[in-house]
């Protein structure tokens, strides 16, 4: 069987008396920017420092790009990048001598040139000369990525790598982080619980609850498995009462506005035909297919 570039197979971990993650399978094929989606201590995090060798499991096996967390962390550690909510920067260097400090760990060629490039493109070029103690969060932030990318890793694991930023700042690093992954095929974990911010650069999500996997698959994978109906929104100059039109169930949301209920992608088009062979059609959108819509509904499902 072909091997994914990350294997996890019945990870099991508890920490002293608690068990954080009971039964955790999933894999993230190379060039994949993964989700790793899950509520407040879930076990995230915790999942993250075990595929980077810094805590052992007490059960299961994974596996990184062939490499074994739990016997060869420095490699994995040498070929990923990290983005915690710790950040690892010294705050009392600036910004630039930070990055020198971590080009030379990672014995980077063409040091400066490199870190020239991350700070421009973090916007951080005018600030490289300050205590990094004395940086925003968002400063903080985008300096702990540009840490990170220093040695041109492969894999990023960035865990909730948006705090702390503006929405500025989000929609960049969020741009970044994709044309990343375009042009470099740097494969991405990243763990986060602003659902809506991943939404557009996620290839597959990982949805954990209570230490074990609920769901995994792409949008639509997840979308084909759980969704049972559309809300289809649709600005018309339709004049209807009751609830009902033909069979489609629907509620008014103002003079113009009505939310129908279909139970399929194709009666969709079918809706909008009736509609129009009676009335104008200004706007039409389907509510509950976004990605935080499918999360709350798979773990409705999973309760
Ligand atoms: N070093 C540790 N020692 C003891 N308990 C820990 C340790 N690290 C994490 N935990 C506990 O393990 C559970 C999972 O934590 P973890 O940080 O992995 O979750 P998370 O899903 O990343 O959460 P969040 O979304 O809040 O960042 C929590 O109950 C946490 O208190």
């Amino acid at each position: 069987m072909r091997e994914a570039f990350i294997e996890v197979n019945g990870i099991r971990k508890s920490y002293n008396e608690q068990l954080v993650l009971e039964n955790m399978n999933f894999t993230v094929d190379k060039g994949e920017i993964a989700g790793l989606l899950g509520p407040n201590g879930s076990g995230k995090t915790t999942m993250i420092r075990l595929l980077n060798g810094v805590i052992l499991p007490d059960e299961g096996k994974m596996a990184v790009d062939g490499f074994n967390p739990v016997k060869d962390g420095n490699p994995i550690r040498s070929m990923s990048g990290i983005v915690t909510e710790g950040a690892g920067l010294y705050h009392e260097m600036n910004a630039l001598d930070n990055l020198r400090f971590f080009a030379q760990i990672y014995s980077v060629d063409q040091a400066e040139k490199r870190i020239g490039q991350l700070l421009e493109q973090f916007e951080l070029t005018a600030h490289k000369d300050r205590l990094v103690g004395t940086y925003s969060t968002g400063m903080k932030k985008r300096l702990a990525l540009a840490k990170a990318l220093i040695h041109d890793p492969s894999l990023l694991f960035l865990d909730e790598p948006t705090n702390g930023l503006d929405p500025e700042g989000i929609k960049s690093v969020m741009y970044y982080l994709k044309e990343l992954n375009k042009q470099e095929g740097t494969t991405i974990l990243i763990c986060s619980h602003v659902l809506h911010q991943i939404e557009d650069i996620c290839n597959k999500y990982i949805f954990m609850d209570s230490g074990r996997v609920i769901v995994e698959g792409t949008h639509e994978e997840i979308e084909k498995q759980y969704l049972k109906d559309f809300q289809l929104k649709v600005e018309t100059d339709l004049h209807i009462i009751g609830d009902i039109y033909y069979s489609y169930p629907f509620i008014r949301l103002n003079e113009k506005t009505l939310i129908f209920t279909v139970p399929s992608k194709e009666a969709v088009s079918n809706l909008l035909k009736l509609i129009l062979n009676e009335s104008s059609v200004y706007s039409a959108e389907i509510l509950n297919r976004d990605l935080e819509s499918l999360y709350f509904q798979v773990r409705r499902e999973n309760k």
